[in-house]
């Protein structure tokens, strides 16, 4: 189990990570959702040995990483935010590359080559040079580096950001796969909630260098039990109704896109009658209504009183 532990980092003036703690057992999916400049990638990089925290420290199986960093480095893979490849060079030359800065033996290093390119889906692309792959083909790769030394724990910062919906399905389904057949635990971060919530049994939401809420999907979204979110369907847009809307002191968290209102209300108030009066006043016809399930979204905008993407 790794274990982290008051985690702080302090840059100058900015308290990039405070008094951050969680944990992540074998074999299990743990997510960490911000928005940007939460300190979810100063947070990995301390994590991974890399920088120094101010305070704190991380633990593997109860034992200081600081005083023992090689022991955590021999378990852990880290795929980093930025693509750190050779253009020039294939996927195989790639991941030979970095098998031998890793010192590993030459055959099972081809063998891990082998094992590594069908978990990333680039059999068939291996002999192509990276200049000439997507960006989704690439992220792909920076994957595969980190697998090569079979890690028993993976981090992955952001591995999704700026690709096609095609290979970001691709990478989710490599990282469920990883887990499920390899038993790789995985630390995911991202500011997209929909694949936290998809791919991690817990989460961890990060916003201003601190953890703000922890738990099983449900159990952060019991947060919001005693509110329901509502989303509204105008027939045409109207300031007016918006005005109202956010007048109305039992409404909170109202949030507009043209034609499409979302709020919350608390769960023992019936508000039918007030939005009735209110879209009678505006003059505007309500053409649907619904009561949504809370999102991860929701509980963010709830504890902060911003939305996770900025
Ligand atoms: N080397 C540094 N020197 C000074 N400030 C830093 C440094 N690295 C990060 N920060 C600041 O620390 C805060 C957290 O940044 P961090 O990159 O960890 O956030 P993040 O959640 O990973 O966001 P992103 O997804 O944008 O990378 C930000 O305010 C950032 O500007």
């Amino acid at each position: 189990m790794i274990e982290v532990v008051n985690l702080t980092k302090k840059f100058k003036k900015v308290n990039a990570v405070d008094q951050v703690n969680f944990y992540i057992e074998p074999g299990e999916i743990v997510g960490l959702l911000g928005p940007n400049g939460a300190g979810k990638s100063t947070t990995i990089t301390m994590l991974s040995t890399l920088i120094p925290p101010t305070e704190g420290d991380v633990f593997l199986n109860q034992k200081s990483i600081i005083k023992n960093p090689v022991s955590l480095r021999k378990i852990l893979g880290v795929v980093p935010q930025e693509i750190a490849l050779y253009g020039e060079l294939t996927a195989r030359e790639n991941l030979k590359f970095f098998g031998n800065i890793h010192k590993m033996p030459k055959k099972k290093l081809e063998e891990r080559i082998e094992i590594v390119l069908e978990q990333i889906g680039l059999q068939n692309e291996s002999k192509k040079k990276v200049k000439h792959y997507s960006g989704g083909m690439k992220r792909r790769l920076n994957i595969g580096v980190a697998l090569l030394h079979e890690p028993k724990y993976l981090i992955m910062d952001e591995p999704t950001v700026g690709i096609d919906p095609q290979s970001r399905n691709h990478i989710l389904e490599t990282v469920k796969r990883l887990n499920e057949e390899f038993h790789t635990a995985i630390i995911y971060t991202s500011h997209y909630m929909e694949e936290v919530e998809y791919i991690a049994k817990r989460i961890y939401i990060m916003d201003k260098g601190k953890i703000i809420a922890s738990g099983t999907k449900d159990e952060i979204k019991s947060i919001l039990s005693s509110e329901n979110t509502i989303l509204i369907k105008l027939e045409q847009p109207s300031k007016e109704f918006v005005h109202a809307l956010l007048q109305e002191p039992m409404l909170s968290n109202v949030n507009v896109n043209e034609k499409e209102i979302s709020f919350t209300v608390a769960k023992d108030v019936n508000f039918l009658p007030t939005l009735m009066t209110l879209s009678k006043n505006s003059g505007v016809r309500l053409k649907s209504f619904q009561v949504e399930e809370p999102s991860l979204e929701d509980v963010f905008l709830h504890l902060t009183g911003r939305a996770l993407r900025n």
